[in-house]
């Protein structure tokens, strides 16, 4: 049995993200999906953090080569895909790290990030592209919701105010500032504590007809 990814409306804050990319696509368990992704973000912390010798080397090679063999026939087009669209935090990809949500309306939110090893920079900081990724996926989130046009980031302006350490749990709010006319400002602080750790502000655009 197969169970439909998305169907939450996008009128309610982060939960579903339906009408953003593409509906209809079915996954065979949401539950396993997210067994999956919560596997590949060990995986991925694993390597960032590994230095083993050769011979771990090549067996964890010919494992990994195993799984991506067993995911190739399995491939499908972006309306169909899964990744990006189930209703959890981390919406079932791993390439940001997963937004648990605490609190959400039409015009704002909060909630908790933590940076693992696979998104560390140097110097136990994590990497200065990462935190724009986490900024983007919650203000462009935040700017489509309430039944809106769909909308891009068109600039996304990040100040690194202190390091952000690996591995604690850190609090993100972003609002929706204003709207003018297609124009969409959000604004957003990561912080640790009391300490704001970065912060943002981006301007999103409302797609016209056709836009991709
Ligand atoms: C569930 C998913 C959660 C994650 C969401 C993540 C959101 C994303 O990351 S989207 C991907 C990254 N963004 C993109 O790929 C966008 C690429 N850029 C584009 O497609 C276009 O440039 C786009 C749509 C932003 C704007 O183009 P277009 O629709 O032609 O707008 P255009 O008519 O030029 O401008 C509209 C207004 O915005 C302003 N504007 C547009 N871009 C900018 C900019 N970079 N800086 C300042 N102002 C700008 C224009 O000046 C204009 O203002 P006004 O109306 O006052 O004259």
């Amino acid at each position: 049995m197969t169970s439909a990814v998305s169907g939450n409306s996008d009128s309610v804050p982060f939960a579903g993200d339906s009408r953003w990319w593409a509906a209809g696509a079915q996954v065979a368990s949401v539950a396993r999906f997210e067994q999956v992704i919560d596997a590949l973000r060990i995986v991925q912390d694993r390597v960032a953090g590994a230095n083993p010798p050769e011979s771990e080397l090549v067996e964890v090679a010919e494992k990994l080569d195993e799984v991506s063999r067993a995911l190739a026939v399995f491939q499908v087009p972006e309306t169909k895909q899964v990744v990006g669209h189930l209703d959890v935090p981390g919406r079932g990809q791993s390439l940001v790290p997963a937004f648990h949500v605490d609190r959400a309306d039409g015009n704002s939110v909060r909630g908790r990030v933590s940076f693992s090893r696979f998104y560390l920079g140097g110097g136990g900081a994590a990497h200065g592209g990462a935190i724009p990724l986490v900024f983007d996926e919650v203000l462009g989130r935040l700017a489509n919701v309430g039944g809106r046009i769909r909308s891009r980031t068109a600039y996304l302006h990040v100040n690194y105010r202190a390091i952000t350490p690996l591995d604690e749990e850190l609090t993100l709010e972003a609002r929706f500032d204003s709207e003018e006319g297609r124009k969409r400002f959000l604004s957003a602080e990561l912080r640790k504590g009391d300490v704001v750790l970065a912060d943002a502000e981006g301007l999103f655009v409302a797609l016209r007809e056709g836009q991709p």
